[in-house]
Formats: C-alpha cells, sequence, structure tokens
C-alpha cells in the first residue's frame, strides 16, 4: 500500500503498540502484541507503530516478529519509533526488515524547556541533529516520519525550521505532537495553519497529529487538526497511553463517520457524499477494544464513548420509552455499527412503565393492568435498593405480586471447588431439580470454571453449547464484585444469563444457571 501526499482521507497510525503500551503497568509480551497486531490488520489501520525498536531485546522482537507476519505486501505500514539516534534508527531499519511496507518514525524535542532542562542542546545544535538523522534514516528507509517533540510549546519560527529542514532532508510525514496535551482545539488549528502557511515545502508531505489526552482535549485536538489539512492522526485503542493517554482510535473514527457531512467539506467533498473518510472497518472495533483490554489489563471505564459498557445502554424511563419508540430519539449511532450485537435497556430506579412493560413481555410475562400497577410500584421500591434489576429481580417481583405461576426450575443450592497448580480442579454441586429432587455431582475439569459447568450438565442434562463467557469487574479492588455474563446456545436459539460475586467462580455457576433456566422454560 503506497500513501500519496494529497489525501482524500484520514489516515490512521495506530500507536497502541507503542505510546499505548506506556501505560504504567501495561506492558505486552511478543505473542500478545502480535495478537494486537493481527486484529488492528483486520480492522484496517494504515500503519501500526509496533514499538520502540531500540527499547528492549523484546520489543526488537516484538516488530521484527510483527514486520515478519502483519507486515505483509496487502498489509498496513509497520513502524518503529527511534530518537533521533543513530543506533536507535538501526535498530529501527533492522527490526523493521522482513517488513513490505516499513517506516521509520524518529523524533527530537524542540521546545526551549526540553533543550534547556533535557536535551541541553542549542537550537542549531537540535537542528543539525534534525537534519542529519532523518537524512540518516533515509538511507534505510523510503518512508521516515519526524516528530518535532513537544511542538505545541515549541518556539513557531522555529519548528517552522525544524520541520523545513525535516522535509528536506527526506521525511514523508511530519508529525505535531502535542506531548503534553497542552492545546485546546483553537490553538490545533491555528499551529497547522500557521505551518501550512509557513513551511514552503509542507505540501509534500502528509502532516499529522499526536495529541496527548492531559486535558481531556486529544480526540477534540485531532479532529481540529483534521479541519486545517491534517490528512493523518496518531491514536490507540480505547485512548490508552503515557499519563492520561491518546486520542481515541474509535472516537476519531466514529466521529468522522457520524459527522460525516460535517467533515466532508473539509476533503472537498460534497456535504452528502458517502464516501469513507477513514479506511477503517468499524465493525471491528468493539472486538479490538476488548482484546486490549484483555491483554494490557487496562479497564474500559464504562462511560467511554463508543466502547463503554453503558455507550450503548438505557437506564432512564424517559430515553427507554424514547428508545423503545424510535431508536435514534435517543442514539447517534447503531451499535451494530462497532460490531455490538445490540443497545442494552438496563433497569433500574429511572426506568418508567414502557421499558418495565418491554421487559415483562421479553420474560413472557402477560399482566393485567391491576397486577401491571402493582408489579410496578413494587419494581420502583427495590430498584430504589439496588444499582441495577436482574430478571430475577422481576420475576420474583411477579411471583410476590401476582397470581402468576412461574415454573421455579433448577435451584443451585451449593456449589464448591478445588483448584491450584498442584491439584486436578474439581467442583461439587448441589441442586434442587424442578421436581422437588435434591442431587449432588462432582466432576474435573481444565479449570474450575470448566469443571463447575461440567458437573451442572452432568445433573441439568440440558443439551446446550456455551458462546461466550465474561468478567467484568463491578466494583474495583481486591475484593471487587465479578459479573459474569454467559450465552449459551440450544438449536437456533440463544440464552443468556448473568451474575454478580465477590468470587467469580460462584458467579460464574450462577450465571450458567440462569441462562439454563431460561433454556429450560423455553423447551418445556
Ligand atoms: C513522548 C514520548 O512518548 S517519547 C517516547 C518515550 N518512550 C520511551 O522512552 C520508551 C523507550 N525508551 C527506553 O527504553 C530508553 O529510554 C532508551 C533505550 C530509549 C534510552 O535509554 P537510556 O540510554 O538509558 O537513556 P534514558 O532513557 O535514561 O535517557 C534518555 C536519553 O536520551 C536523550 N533523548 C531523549 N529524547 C531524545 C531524542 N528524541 N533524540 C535524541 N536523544 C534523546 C535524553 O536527553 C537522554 O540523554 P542523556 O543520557 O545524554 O541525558
Ligand atoms: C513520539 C511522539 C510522537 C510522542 O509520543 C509525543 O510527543 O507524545
Amino acid at each position: 500500500m503506497s500513501i500519496s501526499t494529497q489525501q482524500d482521507r484520514v489516515i490512521i497510525f495506530d500507536t497502541t503498540l507503542r505510546d499505548g503500551e506506556q501505560s504504567p503497568g501495561a506492558t505486552l509480551n511478543v505473542e500478545e502484541k502480535l495478537r494486537i497486531a493481527h486484529q488492528l490488520a483486520v480492522l484496517g489501520v494504515d500503519v501500526i507503530e509496533a514499538g520502540f525498536a531500540a527499547a528492549s531485546p523484546g520489543d526488537f522482537e516484538a516488530i521484527r516478529t510483527i514486520a515478519q507476519q502483519v507486515g505483509g505486501s496487502d498489509g498496513p505500514i509497520i513502524c518503529s519509533l527511534a530518537r533521533a539516534v543513530r543506533a536507535d534508527i538501526q535498530a529501527a531499519a533492522e527490526a523493521l526488515q522482513p517488513a513490505a511496507h516499513k517506516r521509520i518514525h524518529t523524533m527530537i524535542s524542540t521546545s526551549d524547556i526540553h533543550l534547556k532542562y533535557q536535551l541541553k542542546k542549542s537550537r542549531e545544535e537540535v537542528l543539525a541533529i534534525a537534519q542529519e538523522m532523518v537524512a540518516y534514516a533515509k538511507t534505510l528507509v523510503e518512508d521516515v516520519e519526524f516528530s518535532p517533540m513537544d511542538a505545541s510549546r515549541t518556539a513557531r519560527e522555529f519548528l517552522y525550521q525544524v520541520i523545513e529542514v525535516a522535509i528536506a532532508n527526506g521525511a514523508t510525514t511530519i508529525n505535531i505532537p502535542d506531548t503534553v496535551g497542552y492545546f485546546t482545539p483553537k490553538d490545533m488549528g491555528a499551529l497547522i495553519q500557521g505551518i501550512r502557511e509557513n513551511v514552503p515545502n509542507i505540501d509534500q508531505v502528509i502532516l499529522s497529529v499526536h495529541t496527548q489526552n492531559d486535558l481531556g482535549l486529544a480526540t477534540a485536538n485531532a479532529l481540529a487538526a483534521i479541519e486545517q489539512g491534517v490528512r493523518q492522526v496518531e491514536c490507540t485503542i480505547n485512548g490508552i497511553g503515557e499519563r492520561a493517554g491518546n486520542a481515541a482510535l474509535e472516537e476519531i473514527v466514529m466521529a468522522l463517520q457520524v459527522r460525516k457531512p460535517y467533515f466532508n467539506p473539509y476533503f472537498c467533498h460534497p456535504v452528502d457524499a458517502d464516501v469513507s473518510l477513514v479506511k477503517i472497518k468499524t465493525q471491528e472495533i468493539y472486538k479490538t477494544s476488548c482484546l486490549v483490554s484483555q491483554l494490557t489489563g487496562m479497564l474500559v471505564q464504562p462511560n467511554k464513548a463508543i466502547v463503554g459498557a453503558n455507550a450503548f445502554a438505557h437506564e432512564s424511563g424517559i430515553h427507554q420509552d424514547g428508545i423503545l419508540k424510535h431508536r435514534q430519539t435517543y442514539e447517534i449511532m447503531d451499535a451494530a455499527t462497532i460490531g455490538l450485537p445490540e443497545n442494552r435497556i438496563v433497569l433500574g430506579k429511572h426506568s418508567g412503565r414502557h421499558a418495565f412493560r418491554t421487559k415483562l413481555q421479553e420474560l413472557g410475562f402477560e399482566l393485567n393492568e391491576t397486577d401491571f400497577n402493582k408489579a410496578f410500584t413494587r419494581f420502583k421500591e427495590v430498584a430504589d435498593k439496588k444499582k441495577e434489576m436482574s430478571d430475577w429481580d422481576i420475576e420474583a417481583i411477579i411471583r410476590d405480586e401476582t397470581q402468576i405461576q412461574i415454573e421455579k426450575g433448577f435451584q443451585l443450592e451449593h456449589v464448591q471447588v478445588t483448584c491450584g497448580d498442584c491439584t486436578i480442579p474439581s467442583a461439587t454441586v448441589t441442586i434442587v431439580t424442578p421436581y422437588g429432587e435434591i442431587l449432588t455431582d462432582a466432576a474435573v475439569g481444565t479449570g474450575p470454571v470448566d469443571a463447575v459447568y461440567k458437573v451442572i450438565n452432568r445433573v441439568v442434562q440440558i443439551p446446550n453449547q456455551l458462546i461466550e463467557f465474561s468478567v467484568q469487574s463491578v466494583t474495583a479492588g481486591i475484593d471487587a464484585l465479578g459479573k459474569v455474563t454467559i450465552r449459551l446456545r440450544h438449536q437456533e436459539s440463544i440464552f443468556s444469563g448473568q451474575a454478580s460475586d465477590t468470587d467469580i467462580v460462584v458467579a460464574a455457576a450462577y450465571a450458567y444457571m440462569n441462562a439454563l433456566n431460561r433454556l429450560y422454560r423455553y423447551i418445556n
């Protein structure tokens, strides 16, 4: 893939594996980086900054492995960061060697504060280093990106001078970092405009930005830069990165998609043109977000735009009523566009009658008006005390407040597991069947959850296939509540179950029983 300098779309430069990995505690091993790189390629990013080759033997190997296995001729450009230091640039070139499309990204600080205290060099010295090191990188690869680090706090005339020198010596992309996340969108727009007006050869290269999120403005600043003609943005999945992180890939991509008529004119497209402003398969966003969160251990905050657990969830009655009548009353994008099966209506104390009635219908209950009103009043009382109302809470209300007979299903009386690094995981359960029999059994498995599921299946004896199992921390800390969500398939139908407990194996057992009981009621 080659990139021309006149872009009618934005190049997505993903730096999850470089700046993203600089998040404290997010270190990835070679295999983990490779898994993420494969998924980034599926997502359709243009450039993968796979690491910093000179940082460690492990990072060198990760870049080389990604260059070999992801950097094929149809694949993305694979990139390594390097200081403006000969040895760093050489290491980057060696690590990238197997890639069909490779880029060296070299950088040096240009702000006076960095020059004085960090580099202890004069502007003349930095200018000479930039010139020499960009030229050196160019002898090793065709595609050279140059970043004047801390550009947002750099004296304008010096910044223009450094950029001009980098271009003259072969840089193909000039990246403007707001290294400390100091800018506002207006500042960013003005800086890009200044660069375009004052650097004579700027149109020969791709202009890029790298925005940090210290003031929560990273995405806004990247979008402001795009409005001024920037055609590459550096970003990370879930916005992870050094300190408060980077601009989030999913936010930039979905902003460009959802607000296409707003952005189209900046690309000289007619307002209503249905062209893609990025080359991203948005349906892969959610999957990529989960993978990055799982492998880095960086949890996604529930209210995170686009990929947070609540991004497509509706709890309040007025919103739920609107959504149930017409989805777009309270949603600007469809969950399916980022690869989520559906949005969620969450029942809680802010919910109203419309949502409650819809949930009852989903659960198969038909209540007369008197019973409905009694059940709804009770629902509000219970919801006042609980964070979220589960289907089991609703069923308990129906059982208590109406004459409707609910088939009880199977009840898990107790679950006990044995596991560790020198024992075969085993589980014992006691289950009361719908006919009142009390059955106890035990099984071994590959892990404690597997053992629990095997023994439950042995007792319940309803054929099913587990198709999804996920654990989420509901609260923080070592005593956090773990919420287990599972989905299982029986023939063509899917049944889900959820449960929370401080012990995730217990939560897993109850979640499984919940889903199995739904299945049991369906087939009986
Ligand atoms: C804003 C950013 O995200 S930039 C990327 C940040 N990422 C990283 O730093 C991760 C990888 N880094 C590392 O593994 C290490 O810092 C290394 C291998 C690069 C260097 O390690 P060391 O040689 O032990 O140096 P150390 O990290 O302690 O100090 C950095 C040195 O590089 C110099 N330096 C910093 N940036 C640059 C640059 N862009 N070009 C040239 N020299 C630089 C510093 O002035 C300092 O030099 P000094 O030793 O003469 O004082
Ligand atoms: C290396 C550069 C682009 C960077 O990460 C920054 O300045 O924040």
